[in-house]
């Protein structure tokens, strides 16, 4: 990336006199120590372990400096809050290496919708987005300080954990177009009520620079300013679908700003909505008609995001296959653990396995037990032979049940799962949980 040793010392302040500092670009900035490569930088950050734990083996696989919270012997940048440098670096680069912004947000929807605008707008530009999840305070200045060097264009997904969030990033991030989904319902995102919600994600205006593409959903009006430039969309605004005719696997429309009709290789009204706004951007960088057509026909939508599903005996699934690692299995887990449960309704979780985690995987794993409790979740299925580990912390309590095979996994949860429960899944990919939420959404 063009980012030097010598630059990044300035942006971020280090309070240490770091004297011979190569002007070589340095290779990437990473938090993981496992995605460490020759000339990177380490980024420790406080996740379920602190990350300055992991400088040593960071050096080990060749990073060349590390920001660092306190004086430590290696090569580093020492600043009060390696986050905020994190954050500010990023800033920076963005403002340095010039690319606009499109921002997008919304309680559903939001990653399928930043998908098909990189698609669209890659027929004409080089573009870069939002790669999984990494949409929050340390995703998406992660995303910003990994695009391209030839980046045109950057789509960046905005997501809401606390509310002022999107404020933040979006002050970070100084978009040119942003767009709001859609509002969700409070419940499923624990944010007080839809009004909250609402106020939270038009905070996406606080550094936009252009216009808001918003849904017509009257709860978001008592916060547009006066001299906000803004296209709504649903029936009879400004943009909308017409013709919208669903097959199996694809669908079908028009809309009243083009000629043409539109095909996705997806069924569902909601991907039609996402499309319609991912055509609308094209038109406002002067991608033809046909270009649309022609990206929409063919994106890959990104499958199994962190959203929301139904099982089909109405229960909601909370599948999270991102990241499988200490942090976010905590993360993913406290934020469940805090939402209500469904009237009448328990709190089930199936935790597996976090694989590639190195010799301190065992107690990474038992780690996990430090932020499960027993009050709000009503039963715990942990899966794996690395989840012994945590297994052997917390079987004393009758909640747990320990699991070595998928089948008989899914066997006790499909009968186990009632209509007004709400289970949480999260593990690595390569523990096949999907089989998992497939079998419980089958009819
Ligand atoms: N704690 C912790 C660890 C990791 N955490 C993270 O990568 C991490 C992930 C997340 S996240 O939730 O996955 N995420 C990041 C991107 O945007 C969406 C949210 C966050 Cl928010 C913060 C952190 Cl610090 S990665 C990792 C550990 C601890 C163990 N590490 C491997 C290792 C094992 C043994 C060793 O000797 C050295 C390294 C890998």
């Amino acid at each position: 990336m063009k980012l030097t040793l010598e630059e990044i010392a300035r942006v971020v302040g280090a309070k240490n006199n770091l004297t011979e500092l190569s002007k070589e670009n340095i290779h990437q900035i990473e938090f993981d120590s496992r995605l460490i490569q020759q000339g990177d930088i380490f980024l420790p950050l406080k996740g379920a372990r602190d990350g300055h734990e992991f400088i040593e083996t960071a050096f080990q696989k060749g990073a060349i400096a590390t920001f660092s919270e306190h004086e430590i012997p290696q090569a580093h940048f020492l600043v009060e809050d390696n986050l905020k440098a994190f954050q500010k670096l990023a800033a920076y680069y963005l403002e340095k290496m010039k690319v606009p912004v499109i921002a997008v947000t919304g309680s559903n929807g939001k990653t399928t919708t930043k998908d098909m605008i990189a698609a669209v707008l890659a027929q004409k530009f080089r573009t870069y987005k939002t790669q999984g999840n990494h949409n929050n305070e340390i995703g998406l200045p992660y995303t910003i300080l990994h695009m391209p060097e030839d980046t045109e264009k950057l789509v960046l997904e905005m997501g809401m954990d606390h509310f002022g969030d999107i404020h933040f990033l979006s002050k970070l991030a100084q978009p040119s177009l942003a767009l709001i989904t859609l509002i969700g319902e409070a419940h499923l995102e624990f944010m007080g009520s839809r009004e909250r919600i609402a106020e939270g994600k038009m905070g996406i205006i606080a550094g936009l620079h252009g216009e808001l593409i918003a849904p017509a959903d009257p709860i978001i009006n008592p916060y547009i300013p006066e001299n906000q430039k803004i296209t709504r969309f649903g029936a009879d605004e400004d943009i909308y679908i017409t013709q919208l005719v669903e097959h199996k696997d694809y669908l079908t429309f028009n809309t009243n700003f083009l000629e043409k009709t539109l095909t996705i290789p997806a069924p569902g009204k909601f991907n039609a909505t996402n499309a319609m706004l991912a055509a609308y951007v094209g038109t406002k960088f002067n991608i033809s008609e046909k270009e649309i057509k022609e990206a929409l026909a063919h994106v890959e939508l990104t499958r199994n995001r962190t959203e929301w599903k139904k099982a089909s005996n109405g229960a909601d699934i909370l599948s999270d296959v991102y990241n499988a690692n200490p942090t976010a299995m905590k993360l993913i887990l406290e934020t469940f653990q805090s939402i209500p449960k469904n009237k009448k309704g328990r709190k089930l979780a199936i935790l597996a396995d976090m694989l590639e985690l190195g010799e301190t995987s065992p107690e990474l794993h038992a780690d996990i037990a430090t932020v499960i409790n027993f009050e709000k979740l009503d039963r715990l299925y942990l899966y794996g032979p690395l989840m012994e580990n945590l297994y052997k912390k917390v079987s004393d309590n009758p909640a747990v049940a320990y699991f070595d095979k998928l089948e008989s996994l899914t066997e006790s949860i499909k009968s186990d799962l009632e209509p007004n429960d709400q289970l949480l899944v999260k593990g690595s990919n390569g523990m096949k949980l999907s089989s998992i939420i497939e079998t419980l959404e089958k009819e």
